[in-house]
């Protein structure tokens, strides 16, 4: 393709899609926080901490100048950690052009605004075009070129297409969406459900009770998401429940980890601590818990969740309130 791509952030998911990027002949310029760390990535072609199993193609230059990242780069590929997506973009000095084209693969949402990234992106750079990459796909399968089936989300059809063609390889399949809405909420609330399919492993409950969590809690997903303008459909997609499926039963998964270690007694705090990688789901739920309030959604694992995380709540209490909750049809 040989588009000159930026990726802002190099943790294992950066380091992923920028080795991907690279297979598929683009110029790939990866912008990294920490100098050592930069410095590290450029001599050994090895991301020690997040990605240690992956070679890392020759030709991907690594800076810790964003601006350097970003200058005649026709895509900007969003993939730090949501929190600091906002003060990532906020770096970059006259760098917007309207042809620029920025694709998020972070999946979250931002607290105190609530904001999605596609929010984000349309404050902090105006008119560039905007799609999100989301669906079922760990970094540590990508990068070793097992297959994976993913979407790409983007309002306007034609760039759309663009980007499925600039990911798209013999492992990497990628299909086009309409819906960005859908996508991004899909692909940040599945991180609070794998939290508490984590959490359910940790305590020792069984298959049915993740099965039911991850069954209901797509629906507490949709119901969010279809109230906030997303195609329901969706929900029944890669972005929705494909994903949710991988991240509540992989062990790559840093969320189920998380909530595995929080289920076996650790803090939130110690669970993070000890995975070492970016945990979306926890503020992610503070954010749905947030959202479902100010918009009177019901989300009754949401706000167990929320409660386990925020107040301490014992799990087994939380799951019982759960389930003596007043009965009602399975539709509703
Ligand atoms: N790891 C995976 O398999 C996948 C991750 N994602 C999403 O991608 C995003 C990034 O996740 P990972 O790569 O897994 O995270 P990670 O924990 O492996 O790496 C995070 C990266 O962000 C950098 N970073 C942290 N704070 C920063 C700051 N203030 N400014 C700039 N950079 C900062 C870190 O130095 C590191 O390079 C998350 O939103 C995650 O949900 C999406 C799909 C797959
Ligand atoms: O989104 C992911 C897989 O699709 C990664 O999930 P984790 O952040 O829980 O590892």
């Amino acid at each position: 393709m040989n588009t000159q791509i930026a990726v802002l952030g190099g943790g294992s998911w950066g380091t992923a899609l920028s080795k991907l990027l690279s297979e598929n002949n683009n110029k790939v310029k990866v912008w990294i926080r920490d100098e050592r760390h930069c410095r590290e990535l450029s001599d050994d072609r090895i991301n020690k901490k997040y990605l240690p199993n992956v070679k890392i193609p020759q030709d991907i230059v690594f800076t810790t100048d964003i601006n350097e990242a970003v200058k005649n780069a026709g895509v900007i590929l969003i993939v730090t950690p949501t929190q600091v997506v906002r003060n990532t973009l906020k770096q970059i000095k006259g760098e917007y052009k309207n042809d620029k084209i920025v694709i998020n693969a972070s999946k979250g949402i931002e607290v105190g605004t609530l904001n999605r990234v596609s929010e984000i992106v349309s404050q902090e750079t105006r008119n560039c075009k905007f799609a999100v990459l989301t669906g079922p796909s760990h970094a540590e399968e990508v990068g070793l070129s097992m297959p994976t089936a993913i979407t790409v989300a983007c309002e306007d059809k034609v760039t759309g297409e663009l980007i499925q063609d600039l990911f798209m390889s013999t492992y990497f399949r990628v299909y086009t969406n309409g819906d960005v809405i859908g996508a991004e909420l899909g692909g940040a609330l599945k991180n609070i459900i794998a939290l508490g399919a984590g959490i359910s492993d940790g305590v020792g409950y069984g298959d049915n009770a993740k099965a039911a969590l991850m069954n209901r809690g797509i629906v507490e997903i949709a119901r969010l998401g279809v109230a906030l303008g997303a195609d329901i459909h969706t929900f029944s997609g890669l972005s929705g429940i494909g994903d949710l499926i991988v991240t509540c039963t992989s062990l790559h998964s840093r969320n189920r980890s998380a909530g595995y270690l929080i289920g076996q007694g650790y803090t939130k705090d110690e669970a993070v601590k000890k995975v070492g990688m970016v945990v979306e789901g926890i503020s992610t739920t503070y954010a749905a818990y947030d959202l479902a309030k100010n918009l009177n959604i019901d989300m009754p694992i949401v706000d167990a969740m929320y409660d386990i995380l925020e107040n301490n709540a014992d799990v087994k209490d939380t799951v019982n309130k759960l389930m003596i909750r007043e009965k009602k049809d399975e539709k509703l």
